[in-house]
Protein backbone atom coordinates (compact mmCIF):
# COMPACT_ATOMS: atom_id res chain seq x y z
CA UNK A 1 0.00 0.00 0.00
CA UNK A 2 1.31 3.58 -0.75
CA UNK A 3 2.40 5.41 1.86
CA UNK A 4 3.00 8.61 1.11
CA UNK A 5 1.34 10.70 3.46
CA UNK A 6 -1.00 12.89 0.97
CA UNK A 7 -3.04 13.91 3.86
CA UNK A 8 -0.81 16.84 4.50
CA UNK A 9 1.44 16.94 1.34
CA UNK A 10 0.01 16.45 -2.25
CA UNK A 11 3.74 16.95 -3.67
CA UNK A 12 5.06 13.23 -4.23
CA UNK A 13 2.12 12.83 -7.00
CA UNK A 14 2.44 16.65 -8.16
CA UNK A 15 6.03 16.92 -8.69
CA UNK A 16 5.99 15.09 -12.23
CA UNK A 17 3.69 18.45 -13.55
CA UNK A 18 4.22 21.45 -14.38
CA UNK A 19 0.89 23.79 -14.13
CA UNK A 20 2.28 27.23 -13.81
CA UNK A 21 2.10 28.06 -17.53
CA UNK A 22 -1.55 27.43 -17.39
CA UNK A 23 -3.90 29.79 -17.00
CA UNK A 24 -6.66 27.12 -15.87
CA UNK A 25 -6.89 23.66 -14.70
CA UNK A 26 -9.87 21.56 -15.33
CA UNK A 27 -10.57 18.71 -13.21
CA UNK A 28 -12.83 15.76 -14.27
CA UNK A 29 -15.32 15.20 -10.88
CA UNK A 30 -17.87 12.66 -10.94
CA UNK A 31 -17.92 12.28 -7.18
CA UNK A 32 -16.63 9.27 -6.88
CA UNK A 33 -13.50 8.93 -4.25
CA UNK A 34 -10.75 9.44 -6.85
CA UNK A 35 -12.09 12.78 -8.96
CA UNK A 36 -12.48 14.32 -5.30
CA UNK A 37 -9.38 13.24 -3.78
CA UNK A 38 -8.00 14.78 -6.65
CA UNK A 39 -10.42 18.14 -6.64
CA UNK A 40 -8.67 18.57 -3.08
CA UNK A 41 -5.59 17.76 -3.47
CA UNK A 42 -5.26 19.84 -6.78
CA UNK A 43 -6.64 22.77 -5.33
CA UNK A 44 -3.81 22.53 -2.15
CA UNK A 45 -1.48 21.96 -4.59
CA UNK A 46 -2.47 24.74 -6.98
CA UNK A 47 -2.55 27.25 -3.13
CA UNK A 48 1.10 26.12 -2.73
CA UNK A 49 2.77 26.49 -5.96
CA UNK A 50 0.79 28.15 -8.73
CA UNK A 51 -2.09 30.66 -6.96
CA UNK A 52 -3.00 32.39 -10.12
CA UNK A 53 -3.88 29.14 -11.91
CA UNK A 54 -7.43 29.03 -11.78
CA UNK A 55 -9.04 25.45 -11.25
CA UNK A 56 -12.40 24.41 -12.33
CA UNK A 57 -14.49 21.20 -11.68
CA UNK A 58 -16.76 20.32 -14.63
CA UNK A 59 -19.01 17.33 -14.00
CA UNK A 60 -20.39 15.32 -17.26
CA UNK A 61 -24.06 13.93 -16.45
CA UNK A 62 -24.11 11.31 -18.76
CA UNK A 63 -28.02 10.94 -18.30
CA UNK A 64 -27.82 7.29 -18.78
CA UNK A 65 -28.86 6.51 -15.24
CA UNK A 66 -31.75 7.88 -13.53
CA UNK A 67 -30.23 10.35 -10.51
CA UNK A 68 -27.29 11.13 -12.27
CA UNK A 69 -28.62 14.72 -12.66
CA UNK A 70 -28.70 14.98 -8.65
CA UNK A 71 -25.69 13.23 -8.50
CA UNK A 72 -23.92 16.31 -10.30
CA UNK A 73 -25.70 18.61 -8.74
CA UNK A 74 -24.29 17.03 -5.27
CA UNK A 75 -20.72 17.36 -6.78
CA UNK A 76 -21.85 20.95 -7.43
CA UNK A 77 -22.29 21.47 -3.68
CA UNK A 78 -19.18 20.17 -2.48
CA UNK A 79 -17.62 22.47 -5.12
CA UNK A 80 -19.45 25.55 -3.16
CA UNK A 81 -18.07 24.71 -0.08
CA UNK A 82 -14.50 24.51 -0.95
CA UNK A 83 -15.14 27.93 -3.20
CA UNK A 84 -14.40 25.91 -6.44
CA UNK A 85 -15.89 27.10 -9.91
CA UNK A 86 -18.07 24.04 -10.72
CA UNK A 87 -19.98 23.39 -14.31
CA UNK A 88 -22.28 20.28 -15.16
CA UNK A 89 -22.19 19.16 -18.75
CA UNK A 90 -25.19 17.03 -20.11
CA UNK A 91 -24.11 14.25 -22.73
CA UNK A 92 -27.21 15.24 -25.04
CA UNK A 93 -26.27 13.76 -28.24
CA UNK A 94 -27.99 10.53 -29.52
CA UNK A 95 -27.21 7.35 -28.28
CA UNK A 96 -26.08 4.62 -29.51
CA UNK A 97 -27.53 0.55 -29.34
CA UNK A 98 -24.48 -0.82 -28.65
CA UNK A 99 -20.81 0.31 -27.05
CA UNK A 100 -22.86 2.60 -24.52
CA UNK A 101 -19.44 2.73 -22.42
CA UNK A 102 -17.24 3.42 -25.21
CA UNK A 103 -19.86 6.03 -26.57
CA UNK A 104 -19.65 7.87 -23.12
CA UNK A 105 -16.36 7.97 -22.38
CA UNK A 106 -15.52 9.85 -26.16
CA UNK A 107 -18.39 11.97 -25.90
CA UNK A 108 -16.96 12.60 -22.03
CA UNK A 109 -13.66 13.50 -23.04
CA UNK A 110 -15.45 15.99 -25.76
CA UNK A 111 -17.22 17.72 -23.23
CA UNK A 112 -14.36 17.94 -20.79
CA UNK A 113 -12.32 19.26 -23.54
CA UNK A 114 -14.57 21.90 -24.89
CA UNK A 115 -14.48 23.03 -21.27
CA UNK A 116 -11.06 22.98 -20.95
CA UNK A 117 -11.26 25.59 -24.56
CA UNK A 118 -13.77 27.39 -23.03
CA UNK A 119 -11.18 28.26 -19.83
CA UNK A 120 -8.25 28.88 -22.23
CA UNK A 121 -6.46 25.99 -21.01
CA UNK A 122 -5.32 22.29 -22.95
CA UNK A 123 -5.06 20.44 -19.50
CA UNK A 124 -7.64 18.52 -18.00
CA UNK A 125 -6.60 16.40 -14.93
CA UNK A 126 -8.66 12.70 -13.85
CA UNK A 127 -8.84 10.43 -11.19
CA UNK A 128 -7.09 7.38 -12.54
CA UNK A 129 -5.36 5.48 -9.60
CA UNK A 130 -2.88 2.69 -9.27
CA UNK A 131 -5.88 0.65 -8.61
CA UNK A 132 -7.36 1.91 -12.19
CA UNK A 133 -4.28 0.80 -14.12
CA UNK A 134 -3.66 -2.34 -12.37
CA UNK A 135 -6.91 -3.29 -13.43
CA UNK A 136 -6.37 -1.83 -16.70
CA UNK A 137 -3.16 -3.42 -17.43
CA UNK A 138 -4.54 -7.15 -16.25
CA UNK A 139 -7.86 -7.09 -18.07
CA UNK A 140 -5.07 -6.21 -21.49
CA UNK A 141 -2.92 -9.23 -20.43
CA UNK A 142 -5.90 -11.24 -20.19
CA UNK A 143 -6.58 -10.32 -24.25
CA UNK A 144 -3.04 -10.32 -25.06
CA UNK A 145 -2.87 -13.97 -26.46
CA UNK A 146 -5.54 -13.30 -29.09
CA UNK A 147 -3.41 -10.05 -30.60
CA UNK A 148 -0.01 -10.69 -29.29
CA UNK A 149 0.42 -6.82 -29.26
CA UNK A 150 1.88 -6.03 -25.89
CA UNK A 151 2.47 -2.15 -26.29
CA UNK A 152 -1.29 -2.00 -24.13
CA UNK A 153 0.39 -3.87 -21.37
CA UNK A 154 1.82 -0.26 -20.87
CA UNK A 155 -1.66 1.36 -19.37
CA UNK A 156 -2.25 4.73 -18.68
CA UNK A 157 0.59 7.42 -19.36
CA UNK A 158 0.99 10.07 -16.62
CA UNK A 159 -0.61 12.49 -19.66
CA UNK A 160 -2.20 11.64 -23.06
CA UNK A 161 -2.95 13.81 -25.94
CA UNK A 162 -6.95 13.85 -26.52
CA UNK A 163 -7.51 14.77 -29.85
CA UNK A 164 -4.40 16.58 -30.81
CA UNK A 165 -5.07 19.23 -28.90
CA UNK A 166 -5.83 18.75 -25.24
CA UNK A 167 -3.80 17.14 -22.60
CA UNK A 168 -5.03 14.47 -19.85
CA UNK A 169 -3.00 14.13 -16.81
CA UNK A 170 -3.26 11.82 -14.32
CA UNK A 171 -1.47 13.05 -11.07
CA UNK A 172 -3.32 10.25 -8.63
CA UNK A 173 -1.42 7.25 -10.86
CA UNK A 174 0.61 6.58 -8.05
CA UNK A 175 -1.81 6.55 -5.46
CA UNK A 176 -4.06 3.47 -3.99
CA UNK A 177 -7.68 3.84 -3.57
CA UNK A 178 -7.89 2.93 -0.25
CA UNK A 179 -5.36 5.51 0.51
CA UNK A 180 -7.15 8.35 -1.11
CA UNK A 181 -10.18 7.34 0.44
CA UNK A 182 -8.37 7.81 4.01
CA UNK A 183 -7.38 11.22 2.61
CA UNK A 184 -11.29 12.15 2.48
CA UNK A 185 -12.05 10.50 5.52
CA UNK A 186 -9.60 12.32 7.64
CA UNK A 187 -11.15 15.75 6.27
CA UNK A 188 -14.96 14.43 6.73
CA UNK A 189 -15.39 14.26 3.24
CA UNK A 190 -18.39 11.80 1.73
CA UNK A 191 -17.87 10.67 -2.01
CA UNK A 192 -20.52 9.30 -4.14
CA UNK A 193 -20.92 5.57 -4.89
CA UNK A 194 -21.28 5.33 -8.69
CA UNK A 195 -23.48 1.64 -9.15
CA UNK A 196 -22.07 1.09 -12.41
CA UNK A 197 -18.75 0.43 -11.01
CA UNK A 198 -20.09 -2.57 -8.92
CA UNK A 199 -22.08 -4.22 -12.25
CA UNK A 200 -20.51 -7.05 -12.54
CA UNK A 201 -21.79 -7.67 -15.94
CA UNK A 202 -18.71 -5.21 -17.32
CA UNK A 203 -15.16 -6.62 -17.44
CA UNK A 204 -13.44 -3.87 -15.24
CA UNK A 205 -15.93 -4.16 -12.24
CA UNK A 206 -15.61 -7.87 -12.91
CA UNK A 207 -11.55 -7.05 -12.55
CA UNK A 208 -12.07 -4.46 -9.50
CA UNK A 209 -14.08 -7.53 -7.27
CA UNK A 210 -11.66 -9.95 -8.48
CA UNK A 211 -8.42 -8.01 -7.66
CA UNK A 212 -9.85 -6.39 -4.18
CA UNK A 213 -10.08 -10.37 -2.78
CA UNK A 214 -6.44 -10.40 -3.87
CA UNK A 215 -3.31 -9.25 -1.57
CA UNK A 216 -1.61 -6.62 -2.90
CA UNK A 217 1.20 -8.30 -4.21
CA UNK A 218 -0.74 -8.86 -7.20
CA UNK A 219 -1.44 -5.13 -7.77
CA UNK A 220 1.83 -4.23 -6.86
CA UNK A 221 3.59 -6.92 -9.86
CA UNK A 222 0.97 -5.38 -12.04
CA UNK A 223 1.93 -2.30 -11.29
CA UNK A 224 5.69 -3.08 -11.78
CA UNK A 225 4.89 -4.84 -14.83
CA UNK A 226 3.34 -1.96 -16.24
CA UNK A 227 6.48 0.51 -15.68
CA UNK A 228 8.55 -2.17 -17.43
CA UNK A 229 6.47 -2.20 -21.11
CA UNK A 230 6.00 1.60 -20.46
CA UNK A 231 9.45 2.20 -21.00
CA UNK A 232 9.76 -0.54 -23.67
CA UNK A 233 6.91 1.16 -25.36
CA UNK A 234 8.63 4.44 -25.56
CA UNK A 235 12.28 3.12 -26.18
CA UNK A 236 10.55 1.43 -29.26
CA UNK A 237 8.77 4.71 -30.23
CA UNK A 238 11.73 6.50 -30.24
CA UNK A 239 13.80 3.93 -32.22
CA UNK A 240 10.41 4.40 -34.39
CA UNK A 241 10.57 7.99 -34.76
CA UNK A 242 14.52 7.74 -36.05
CA UNK A 243 13.40 5.61 -38.32
CA UNK A 244 10.61 7.91 -39.77
CA UNK A 245 13.25 10.75 -39.43
CA UNK A 246 16.02 9.10 -41.51
CA UNK A 247 14.04 7.28 -43.79
CA UNK A 248 10.96 8.57 -44.60
CA UNK A 249 9.83 12.04 -47.41
CA UNK A 250 6.45 13.03 -48.56
CA UNK A 251 7.29 14.18 -51.83
CA UNK A 252 3.41 15.02 -52.75
CA UNK A 253 0.09 14.55 -50.89
CA UNK A 254 -1.13 11.66 -50.08
CA UNK A 255 1.54 9.67 -50.68
CA UNK A 256 4.65 8.31 -48.13
CA UNK A 257 8.08 7.25 -49.79
CA UNK A 258 10.69 4.97 -47.72
CA UNK A 259 13.86 4.79 -48.64
CA UNK A 260 14.58 1.07 -49.85
CA UNK A 261 17.29 0.75 -46.78
CA UNK A 262 14.30 0.64 -44.44
CA UNK A 263 13.70 -2.77 -45.30
CA UNK A 264 17.36 -3.63 -43.49
CA UNK A 265 16.19 -1.74 -40.06
CA UNK A 266 16.02 -3.31 -36.78
CA UNK A 267 12.66 -5.43 -37.48
CA UNK A 268 10.91 -4.34 -34.05
CA UNK A 269 11.82 -0.77 -34.55
CA UNK A 270 10.71 -0.75 -38.19
CA UNK A 271 7.64 -2.55 -38.20
CA UNK A 272 5.78 -0.25 -35.40
CA UNK A 273 7.32 2.40 -37.73
CA UNK A 274 5.29 1.05 -40.64
CA UNK A 275 2.42 0.81 -38.59
CA UNK A 276 2.05 4.39 -37.60
CA UNK A 277 2.88 5.37 -41.07
CA UNK A 278 0.18 3.20 -42.60
CA UNK A 279 -2.41 4.81 -40.08
CA UNK A 280 -1.20 8.06 -40.95
CA UNK A 281 -1.42 7.11 -44.92
CA UNK A 282 -4.64 4.76 -44.53
CA UNK A 283 -6.53 6.69 -41.64
CA UNK A 284 -8.06 3.73 -40.15
CA UNK A 285 -9.21 3.68 -36.68
CA UNK A 286 -6.37 1.46 -35.41
CA UNK A 287 -2.69 0.78 -36.41
CA UNK A 288 -2.46 -2.29 -38.15
CA UNK A 289 -2.66 -5.41 -36.76
CA UNK A 290 1.38 -6.16 -35.53
CA UNK A 291 1.22 -10.19 -37.40
CA UNK A 292 0.02 -8.61 -40.39
CA UNK A 293 2.68 -5.80 -40.56
CA UNK A 294 5.21 -8.07 -39.59
CA UNK A 295 4.86 -9.92 -42.78
CA UNK A 296 4.16 -7.05 -44.95
CA UNK A 297 7.79 -5.77 -43.67
CA UNK A 298 9.22 -9.38 -44.11
CA UNK A 299 8.48 -8.88 -48.04
CA UNK A 300 9.20 -5.35 -48.24
CA UNK A 301 12.89 -6.44 -49.53
CA UNK A 302 11.56 -7.68 -52.26
CA UNK A 303 12.84 -5.28 -55.37
CA UNK A 304 8.90 -5.33 -56.31
CA UNK A 305 6.31 -6.03 -53.77
CA UNK A 306 2.68 -5.15 -53.50
CA UNK A 307 -0.18 -5.07 -50.96
CA UNK A 308 -2.96 -3.73 -49.38
CA UNK A 309 -2.77 -3.46 -45.60
CA UNK A 310 -5.36 -1.40 -43.38
CA UNK A 311 -6.57 0.72 -46.36
CA UNK A 312 -2.96 1.36 -47.63
CA UNK A 313 -1.10 0.08 -50.64
CA UNK A 314 2.49 -0.59 -50.24
CA UNK A 315 4.55 -0.21 -53.40
CA UNK A 316 7.87 -1.04 -52.79
CA UNK A 317 9.82 -1.00 -55.98
CA UNK A 318 13.52 0.31 -56.86
CA UNK A 319 13.07 3.72 -56.20
CA UNK A 320 11.55 3.14 -52.24
CA UNK A 321 8.79 1.91 -50.56
CA UNK A 322 5.56 3.84 -51.42
CA UNK A 323 2.33 4.08 -49.03
CA UNK A 324 -0.86 5.55 -50.19
CA UNK A 325 -4.20 5.37 -49.09
CA UNK A 326 -6.47 2.49 -51.83
CA UNK A 327 -9.06 3.79 -53.82
CA UNK A 328 -11.83 1.29 -52.47
CA UNK A 329 -14.46 2.81 -49.74
CA UNK A 330 -13.21 6.41 -49.88
CA UNK A 331 -15.70 8.66 -48.42
CA UNK A 332 -19.37 9.12 -50.45
CA UNK A 333 -19.62 12.80 -51.55
CA UNK A 334 -20.72 15.10 -48.74
CA UNK A 335 -21.35 18.53 -47.50
CA UNK A 336 -18.04 19.01 -45.64
CA UNK A 337 -19.32 19.31 -41.49
CA UNK A 338 -16.98 21.81 -39.16
CA UNK A 339 -14.16 19.98 -37.09
CA UNK A 340 -15.26 16.30 -38.70
CA UNK A 341 -12.47 14.25 -39.39
CA UNK A 342 -12.40 13.40 -43.31
CA UNK A 343 -11.47 9.82 -44.39
CA UNK A 344 -9.59 9.57 -40.75
CA UNK A 345 -7.08 12.00 -42.83
CA UNK A 346 -7.83 15.66 -42.83
CA UNK A 347 -9.40 17.44 -39.70
CA UNK A 348 -11.94 20.07 -41.57
CA UNK A 349 -12.24 23.58 -40.54
CA UNK A 350 -15.13 25.05 -42.01
CA UNK A 351 -15.94 28.96 -41.92
CA UNK A 352 -18.43 29.95 -43.91
CA UNK A 353 -21.96 28.61 -45.09
CA UNK A 354 -21.03 25.39 -47.06
CA UNK A 355 -24.70 24.31 -47.64
CA UNK A 356 -23.86 24.33 -51.43
CA UNK A 357 -20.37 22.81 -51.42
CA UNK A 358 -19.51 18.95 -51.41
CA UNK A 359 -16.75 17.30 -50.78
CA UNK A 360 -15.46 14.27 -52.73
CA UNK A 361 -12.47 12.05 -53.45
CA UNK A 362 -10.79 13.52 -56.31
CA UNK A 363 -11.12 10.33 -58.16
CA UNK A 364 -8.50 9.34 -60.75
CA UNK A 365 -10.25 10.49 -64.01
CA UNK A 366 -9.84 13.98 -62.20
CA UNK A 367 -6.31 13.17 -60.75
CA UNK A 368 -5.02 12.06 -64.21
CA UNK A 369 -6.21 15.37 -65.96
CA UNK A 370 -4.00 17.60 -63.52
CA UNK A 371 -0.45 18.81 -63.69
CA UNK A 372 1.78 16.75 -61.55
CA UNK A 373 4.81 18.62 -59.96
CA UNK A 374 8.41 17.24 -60.80
CA UNK A 375 8.25 14.68 -57.57
CA UNK A 376 10.96 12.16 -56.21
CA UNK A 377 8.27 9.99 -57.06
CA UNK A 378 6.92 7.92 -59.86
CA UNK A 379 3.79 10.30 -61.69
CA UNK A 380 1.31 6.83 -61.22
CA UNK A 381 1.69 6.62 -57.76
CA UNK A 382 1.40 10.47 -56.84
CA UNK A 383 -1.89 10.35 -59.60
CA UNK A 384 -2.90 7.47 -57.82
CA UNK A 385 -2.41 9.18 -54.41
CA UNK A 386 -3.70 12.34 -55.75
CA UNK A 387 -7.04 10.03 -56.98
CA UNK A 388 -7.99 9.90 -52.97
CA UNK A 389 -7.21 13.28 -51.57
CA UNK A 390 -10.89 15.30 -51.01
CA UNK A 391 -11.37 17.80 -53.93
CA UNK A 392 -14.36 20.95 -53.45
CA UNK A 393 -17.29 21.14 -55.75
CA UNK A 394 -20.12 23.50 -55.65
CA UNK A 395 -22.98 22.21 -58.26
CA UNK A 396 -20.94 19.92 -60.63
CA UNK A 397 -18.34 23.00 -60.63
CA UNK A 398 -14.45 21.83 -59.52
CA UNK A 399 -13.45 24.70 -56.93
CA UNK A 400 -9.82 22.82 -56.08
CA UNK A 401 -8.28 20.51 -53.71
CA UNK A 402 -8.01 20.63 -49.87
CA UNK A 403 -4.01 19.75 -49.73
CA UNK A 404 -2.88 22.92 -49.26
CA UNK A 405 -2.75 24.34 -45.99
CA UNK A 406 -4.81 27.16 -47.44
CA UNK A 407 -9.00 27.56 -46.71
CA UNK A 408 -10.91 27.26 -50.09
CA UNK A 409 -14.44 28.62 -49.99
CA UNK A 410 -14.22 28.92 -46.29
CA UNK A 411 -13.04 25.18 -46.13
CA UNK A 412 -9.84 23.90 -45.26
CA UNK A 413 -8.29 20.13 -44.74
CA UNK A 414 -5.38 20.08 -42.02
CA UNK A 415 -3.85 16.35 -42.40
CA UNK A 416 -3.67 14.76 -39.20
CA UNK A 417 -1.68 11.40 -38.01
CA UNK A 418 -4.58 8.89 -37.92
CA UNK A 419 -7.72 7.91 -35.38
CA UNK A 420 -4.74 5.54 -33.88
CA UNK A 421 -3.81 8.37 -32.33
CA UNK A 422 -7.21 9.83 -30.64
CA UNK A 423 -6.28 9.03 -27.56
CA UNK A 424 -2.50 9.38 -27.71
CA UNK A 425 -0.73 8.51 -24.54
CA UNK A 426 2.39 10.15 -23.64
CA UNK A 427 4.65 6.79 -24.61
CA UNK A 428 3.92 7.35 -28.16
CA UNK A 429 4.49 10.92 -28.49
CA UNK A 430 7.68 10.79 -30.32
CA UNK A 431 6.51 8.64 -33.28
CA UNK A 432 3.37 10.74 -33.65
CA UNK A 433 5.31 13.94 -33.57
CA UNK A 434 7.86 13.19 -36.63
CA UNK A 435 5.14 11.65 -38.72
CA UNK A 436 3.02 14.70 -37.69
CA UNK A 437 5.91 16.49 -38.69
CA UNK A 438 6.29 14.62 -42.33
CA UNK A 439 2.47 15.25 -43.16
CA UNK A 440 2.31 18.47 -42.37
CA UNK A 441 0.09 17.69 -39.30
CA UNK A 442 -0.32 20.06 -36.23
CA UNK A 443 2.65 19.35 -33.99
CA UNK A 444 1.32 18.93 -30.71
CA UNK A 445 1.20 21.47 -27.84
CA UNK A 446 3.89 21.33 -24.92
CA UNK A 447 2.96 18.59 -21.85
CA UNK A 448 2.47 19.86 -18.74
CA UNK A 449 5.41 18.27 -17.71
CA UNK A 450 8.30 19.19 -15.38
CA UNK A 451 10.91 19.95 -17.49
CA UNK A 452 13.07 17.10 -16.43
CA UNK A 453 10.31 15.00 -17.48
CA UNK A 454 8.82 16.63 -20.73
CA UNK A 455 12.03 15.25 -22.56
CA UNK A 456 10.02 11.51 -21.68
CA UNK A 457 6.54 12.39 -21.90
N1 LIG B 1 -19.20 11.75 -15.12
C1 LIG B 1 -17.98 12.20 -14.99
N2 LIG B 1 -17.75 13.54 -14.94
C2 LIG B 1 -16.50 14.03 -14.84
N3 LIG B 1 -15.40 13.26 -14.77
C3 LIG B 1 -15.56 11.94 -14.82
C4 LIG B 1 -16.85 11.33 -14.93
N4 LIG B 1 -16.68 9.99 -14.94
C5 LIG B 1 -15.36 9.77 -14.84
N5 LIG B 1 -14.67 10.93 -14.77
C6 LIG B 1 -13.22 11.11 -14.65
O1 LIG B 1 -12.56 9.97 -15.19
C7 LIG B 1 -11.81 9.33 -14.17
C8 LIG B 1 -11.89 7.84 -14.39
O2 LIG B 1 -13.19 7.42 -14.17
P1 LIG B 1 -13.67 5.96 -14.49
O3 LIG B 1 -12.59 5.00 -14.10
O4 LIG B 1 -15.03 5.79 -13.96
O5 LIG B 1 -13.80 6.07 -16.03
P2 LIG B 1 -13.30 5.13 -17.16
O6 LIG B 1 -14.28 5.33 -18.27
O7 LIG B 1 -13.03 3.77 -16.64
O8 LIG B 1 -11.95 5.87 -17.47
P3 LIG B 1 -11.19 5.98 -18.84
O9 LIG B 1 -11.14 7.44 -19.07
O10 LIG B 1 -9.85 5.40 -18.56
O11 LIG B 1 -11.95 5.21 -19.83
C9 LIG B 1 -12.42 9.80 -12.87
O12 LIG B 1 -11.49 9.74 -11.80
C10 LIG B 1 -12.80 11.22 -13.20
O13 LIG B 1 -11.67 12.07 -13.11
Amino acid sequence: MLTTRIDTDPLPLFQTFDFAQRRALVAAVSGGSDSLALLLLTKDWLARTAPDVRLVAVTVDHALRPGSAGEAWQVARICARHGISHRILRWTGPKPATGIPAAGRLARYRLLAEAARLEGTDVILTGHTADDQAETVLMRAGRLAEKQDARGLAGMATVTLFEGETWIARPLLGARRETLRDFLRNRHEDWLDDPTNVNETFERPRMRAALGRDDDRRIATALADAASAAHNRRRLGEEAAALIRTHATYPCPGLIRLAPDFAKAAPDAAVYALRILLGAAGGASHLPDLARAQTVFARIVEERFCATLSRTVIDARKQGIFLRREARHLPAPAAPVEDAVWDGRFRLHVTGGAQDLTLAPTGMAAAKTQEIDAVAAPASLARAARATLPRLWREGEYLGGLEAPVSLHGVSGAPVVGPWALFLPGFDLAPAAVTAGLIGAKSHPPPPLAGHIASKA
